[in-house]
């Protein structure tokens, strides 16, 4: 496991950088998709969210991400105890591009980064920063590859690269494992605990993945509507609430 660069500061919590989120709740077209959420993220850790079909997983991003309106409170706090409003990169589940889709990582990369029009020729330093943007995620070599030609995991890599550009206070990753092959699993996971430790940044993904969660996460959030554990990953598996929600008991099999 990661060693977490902070000690777990909640309940209490005295920690640098923490996204506090307390007693939220979201609303869709009068259905409670979540209530009395309660959880805090630390910079420099890498936390899972997952929980079943329907849980309100990426409900709870877009509240985070003020997409949609929720009750309750999701504050930051940096370091020093400044509150102030974080800086979020996010990574949307599974966004599809067409196969045949000319555009190239480097033209939607710089579209997204700069107002340069496409039209006219490049300017080096553009390209540059492109280039480097795309070395925190070890996919300099994929710049001139058309985004429509990218395999799973590199397309997770050109999103996340996108994504920490601006360097954000938080990652937020809906699913990155879905779509990716063994090869490419383990190149991201490895490279979210490069970033993680590198920038000293808070890691929140989704994820129906529990093999490898033991692996990457300092810390797993079981939700189904509310948050049914909080805990070390291993103590999350093992929980009753984790047996009961999925039907699965890992140490026996399929129950
Ligand atoms: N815009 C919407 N209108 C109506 N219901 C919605 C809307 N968005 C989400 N929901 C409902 O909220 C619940 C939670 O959905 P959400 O997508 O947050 O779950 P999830 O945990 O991310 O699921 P999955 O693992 O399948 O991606 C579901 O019952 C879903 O149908």
């Amino acid at each position: 496991m990661r060693k977490p660069k902070h000690d777990s500061k909640a309940p209490g919590c005295s920690g640098a950088c923490c996204l506090r989120v307390e007693d939220m709740g979201v609303d869709i077209g009068g259905a409670d998709i979540l209530q009395h959420v309660n959880f805090h993220l630390h910079c420099g850790r890498i936390v899972a969210l997952i929980g079943p079909n329907g849980a309100g997983k990426s409900s709870l991003f877009k509240a985070i991400l003020g997409q949609i309106p929720h009750t309750g409170t999701i504050d930051f706090q940096r370091a020093g105890g400044k509150r102030t409003r974080p800086l979020i990169g996010y990574v949307p589940q599974s966004p599809a591009f067409d196969r045949g889709d000319p555009v190239s990582v480097f033209d939607f990369f710089s579209a997204a980064v700069s107002d340069w029009p496409v039209f006219l020729p490049t300017p080096k330093k553009l390209r540059a920063r492109v280039a480097d943007c795309l070395e925190r995620v070890h996919g300099g070599d994929l710049i001139d590859k058309r985004m429509g030609a990218l395999s799973g995991g590199e397309l997770q890599r050109v999103l996340m690269a996108l994504a920490l550009e601006p360097l954000p206070h938080i990652l937020i990753l809906d699913e990155p494992l879905s779509g990716v092959d063994i090869d490419g699993e383990r190149q991201l996971l490895d490279m979210l605990d490069e970033i993680c430790s590198q920038y000293d940044l808070s890691i929140l993904l989704s994820t129906h993945d529990f093999a490898t969660l033991e692996e990457y996460a300092d810390q797993v959030i079981l939700l189904k509507n509310t948050v049914l554990r909080v805990g070390a990953p291993a103590e999350v598996l093992a929980c009753d609430e984790f047996k009961e929600v999925f039907h699965l008991d890992l140490k026996r099999g399929v129950g």
